[in-house]
């Protein structure tokens, strides 16, 4: 153990703290600690939470995946499972109530790793907000809420892209199971009069009336379903997961530790090297250490323990231990671009910045498939530019060529890695936007809207018109909608990180479970997607438990 100077309060100190601000309840307390409420007495708490001992599987991050994953070994398997997350509690009234969600993302927020893109060069060289959860959940825990599943077609893609067993019928076990956890509902959204407005309106358009794009069909219009109780409060992976195993002497979740690196010998992984506190350790797995880190900090930890491209790992002055060139590669995300109305009169609704009504539209990559996704919604409160008491829409080109980058900024685990997505990066991205931009613009000037919107548009504004104008409105009115996949990408070809059942290349021991294994992004946003990763994964592992 090598004890450093300076240490911000993270870990034991930081989960004490919030007790004693009464941000954190103590069965919370409790409960982030993987303990029985029966070891109740704060220096046997402390003591059964020193993370000493050897555990069978080693998880990192509690995030959507890595939560599903220790769910589905809970079910069967009497291994000893140890959870680590660099974040927080989760108990937290901010993360609990769903009106509050705006708030999580702000610049200051402890609960987010506060990431930013480098400039984008097709987006006015502005570099993008890269938001993730980092907190009990993951970004489950900070984000939208928005639950959707993707297309069949997504996952018959991948596994016609090599990836046995991952097609629509192979997946669906795994979504079912998350969905049954989340239950997710459009009771919220179904409830304004706006909302109403806004689903008659874009039907009237021509979209048709779809109740559930979770169901056998996708395309068309229909409320938004959301992983948030009839009442209000979020249902993120820890919470709708974790919680029925709390006390469960199988499970340690250990919180506020930052896993350094994946600890070697040779190329067998066995365990993981953590920062808490301060405080330098190395856990044992006796059986398999699976990072559940993220699009961001997936590629991250491997290339920082010597796994990825030779090129990328040398200047940086890290042997290299396996050479596995695809890490960090192949990032993609969905880019949202975004039309305003403000409203005629203030909606006297309780909801904020969840969406309200969703719509798939466009002919995508196979039979079924949408190529648009609109996220409609009312705004309370402004954001960014745009101002409050408005309906905004939001456009996503769901199927995107572009391909950028995650690199390393240094050796430090403290040191945020380059981030590229390198948004619209293909003339292809840029016309699909165009298209799709111009699709929601007329819906904003819908018929159906007109008691609702005042007549003129406020983003773009109405002297957008020429094509010309419109590219440069989309440079400046988009942004990511933060749902990157794809940096440890799942396949059988050389630029692969993970086969089929997510064993990295050329390392034994080691599996990835996460937005990073996905090959493509899903069509529509990606939590749902990435428990249900995070739930197979734990499937592949009790074939072999
Ligand atoms: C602001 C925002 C809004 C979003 N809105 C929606 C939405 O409305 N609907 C939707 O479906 N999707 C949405 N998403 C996307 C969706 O939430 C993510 O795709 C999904 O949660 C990713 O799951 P994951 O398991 O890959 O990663 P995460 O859930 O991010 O989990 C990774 C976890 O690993 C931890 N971790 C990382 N590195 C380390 C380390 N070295 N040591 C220890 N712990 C570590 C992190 O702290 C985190 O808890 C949104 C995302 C964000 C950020």
């Amino acid at each position: 153990m090598t004890k450093k100077t300076s240490a911000p309060p993270t870990g034991k100190e930081h989960l004490i703290q919030q007790l004693q601000e009464g941000k954190l309840s103590r069965r919370g307390f409790l409960t982030l600690l993987g303990l029985t409420a029966t070891a109740v007495g704060t220096q046997t708490l402390f003591s059964c939470s020193e993370p000493t001992s050897e555990y069978d599987y080693i998880i990192v991050g509690a995030g959507s995946a890595g939560c599903a994953l220790a769910a589905r070994l809970l079910t069967r398997s009497n291994a000893r499972i140890l959870l680590i997350e660099a974040g927080g509690s989760n108990d937290r009234e901010e993360v609990r109530d769903f009106t509050q969600a705006w708030k999580l993302t702000l610049p200051d927020s402890e609960l987010d790793w506060g990431y930013k893109s480098i400039p984008q060069r097709e987006l006015l060289d502005k570099p993008q907000s890269y938001s993730s959860g980092k907190v009990a959940g993951g970004s489950s825990s900070i984000n939208g809420m928005v639950w959707v599943h993707g297309n069949a077609g997504d996952f018959d893609g991948w596994a016609a892209a090599g990836c046995t067993g991952w097609d629509f019928q192979g997946v669906q076990p795994s979504f079912e199971m998350v969905r049954a956890a989340v239950q997710p509902t459009s009771a919220l959204t179904a409830r304004g009069a706006l909302s109403q407005a806004m689903v008659q309106a874009f039907a009237n358009l021509g979209h048709p009336s779809n109740p559930d794009y979770n169901g056998a069909q996708q395309l068309g219009v229909g409320y938004t379903q959301l992983n948030v109780t009839e009442d209000g409060r979020r249902l993120d992976a820890f919470s709708s997961l974790l919680a029925p195993s709390v006390g469960d002497s199988r499970l340690s979740i250990l919180l506020g530790a930052h896993v350094k690196r994946i600890a070697l010998r040779g190329k067998k992984a066995e365990g993981v090297v953590l920062d808490q506190d301060g405080v330098e350790q190395t856990l044992k797995a006796s059986r398999e250490v699976i990072v559940c880190a993220g699009t961001i900090q997936t590629p991250q930890l491997l290339m920082l323990s010597g796994i990825g491209d030779p090129a990328e790992l040398s200047p940086h002055g890290i042997p290299v231990v396996a050479a596995v060139p695809g890490v960090g590669r192949n990032l993609h995300d969905h880019l949202i671009s975004v039309a305003v109305r403000k409203l005629r009169q203030p909606e006297p609704a309780a909801h904020t910045t969840t969406m309200d009504v969703s719509v798939f539209f466009g002919a995508g990559p196979r039979p079924g498939m949408p190529k648009f996704q609109v996220q409609a919604y009312y705004m309370r409160y402004g954001w960014a530019s745009y101002p409050s008491e408005a309906v905004a829409l939001g456009l996503i080109n769901l199927h995107p060529t572009s391909r950028g980058t995650v690199k390393l900024r240094s050796a430090d685990f403290n040191d945020a890695p380059l981030i590229d997505p390198n948004f619209l990066g293909t003339s292809e991205d840029m016309a699909n936007q165009l298209e799709g931009y111009k699709a929601i613009r007329q819906m904003l000037g819908a018929p159906g809207l007109r008691d609702w919107l005042e007549d003129v548009e406020h983003t773009p504004g109405p002297d957008v018109s020429t094509d010309e104008q419109l590219q440069e409105a989309l440079r400046k009115f988009s942004e990511s909608d933060y749902h990157s996949v794809g940096t440890c990408r799942m396949g059988t070809d050389d630029l692969a990180v993970v086969d089929p059942l997510l064993r990295v290349r050329d390392v034994q021991g080691l599996r990835l479970a996460s937005a990073a294994v996905m090959p493509t992004v899903p069509s529509g946003n990606t939590n749902a997607a990435s428990m249900m990763v995070g739930d197979r994964a734990g499937r592949l592992l009790l074939e072999t438990d």
